[in-house]
């Protein structure tokens, strides 16, 4: 049975460097019942100075990275981002990270963050479902909560990790799952990570694939990403947009197909050319969970295509854009799609 694990008393406090990028934890509405809310409108200090619990846990150094909800999140942020996280974890004074940070592409930032950053010192992302303005706003303890974790040896070594709703996910393995319930985030494959009550923590097992200082990704030198498109399977999907996608001069696809990663015969042939045109094609599934294999009723030796294995379309998205700076071999982009 696991056993809780309150933060050791230490003294003097850890120091975490708490990287701000807005998103809900930091929205503010006109009233506390409004649906509408600016996400951001409140700055990292703004949100500490109403919680003065994570004195008691942790000396905070904060930066604020971005102000945006995370629909406006991009790979420009995410390497502004990752340079950040990679200097604080650099300094032998900083125990580990927290970013705040918009739910809705939460799981693509902190994958990436997972891949890029060659630290085991904890990483923690966190946000909030209801704005800091809301009736029971979930931020301020999700925010305790993360710090906890950051802070704990325990955490040291299993990669970039999610806190929310008392839960703690694995980069690889979070997906957001419903638009507005608390309890939104999920790991459909492999389960969560571990919990974490007012502090305490509760590790379940370790990450499954390579992460953080296993990772061959760095951000040395990397200054921009090729440009990859996600593209929505559907009954009766026709080639258009998939050679649309192909015209903006993408260096790869990743299909969110139905099913197993599959698609219409006509969005199979697009794919193909997009192939032999030069172009990585991922298949991975809109379905929400399972495994994409290679082989299963599409060639994909054939056809020269990528099967997502267990990444979500959105996570293929990202480990196929690290990918391509690497190789555009198929085979080796396969063998990487099965490491990470
Ligand atoms: N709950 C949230 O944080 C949603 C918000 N739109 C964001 O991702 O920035």
């Amino acid at each position: 049975m696991p056993r809780a694990s309150a933060t050791p008393f230490l003294n003097p406090l850890p120091r975490v460097r708490l990287l701000a990028t807005g998103g809900t934890i930091a929205g503010a509405q006109l009233t506390t019942t409004s649906r509408g809310y600016q996400a951001g409108a409140f700055s990292i200090d703004n949100l500490i100075t109403a919680l003065p619990q994570l004195a008691d846990i942790a000396q905070l150094e904060i930066e604020q990275v971005a102000r945006l909800g995370s629909q406006d999140m991009d790979e420009t942020v995410w390497l502004n981002l990752a340079a950040r996280a990679d200097t604080a974890l650099a300094s032998a004074e900083v125990a580990g990270v927290v970013v705040t940070h918009g739910t809705d592409t939460m799981e693509e930032t902190a994958y990436f963050l997972n891949l890029i950053l060659a630290s085991d010192q904890p990483v923690v992302l966190v946000g909030a479902m209801r704005p800091a303005t809301a009736i029971s706003a979930d931020g301020p303890m999700n925010l305790y909560n993360a710090l906890a974790v950051a802070t704990h040896p325990d955490s040291r070594g299993r990669g970039v990790l999610v806190v929310a709703n008392d839960e703690i996910h694995f980069a690889r393995e979070v997906v957001k799952t419903n638009t507005t319930q608390l309890g939104t985030f999920k790991s459909p494959n492999r389960g969560l990570a571990g919990l974490v009550n007012a502090g305490r923590l509760h590790f379940f097992g370790a990450p499954p694939r390579r992460h953080t200082s296993g990772s061959a990704f760095s951000l040395d030198g990397l200054t921009a990403l090729p440009r990859v498109h996600i593209l929505y399977a559907h009954a009766g999907l026709t080639r258009e947009l998939i050679d649309a996608a192909v015209q903006t001069g993408a260096a790869g696809l990743v299909i969110a197909g139905v099913g197993d990663g599959n698609m219409s015969s006509a969005a199979l042939a697009a794919c193909a050319d997009a192939v032999s045109r030069g172009v990585a094609v991922v298949r991975s599934s809109r379905t929400g969970g399972g495994v994409v294999e290679r082989n299963i009723e599409i060639d994909d030796d054939r056809h020269g295509f990528i099967a997502a294995d267990e990444l979500n379309p959105q996570k293929a998205r990202v480990l196929l854009m690290l990918a391509l700076t690497r190789t555009r071999d198929p085979r080796e982009l396969q063998e990487i799609f099965f490491t990470y």
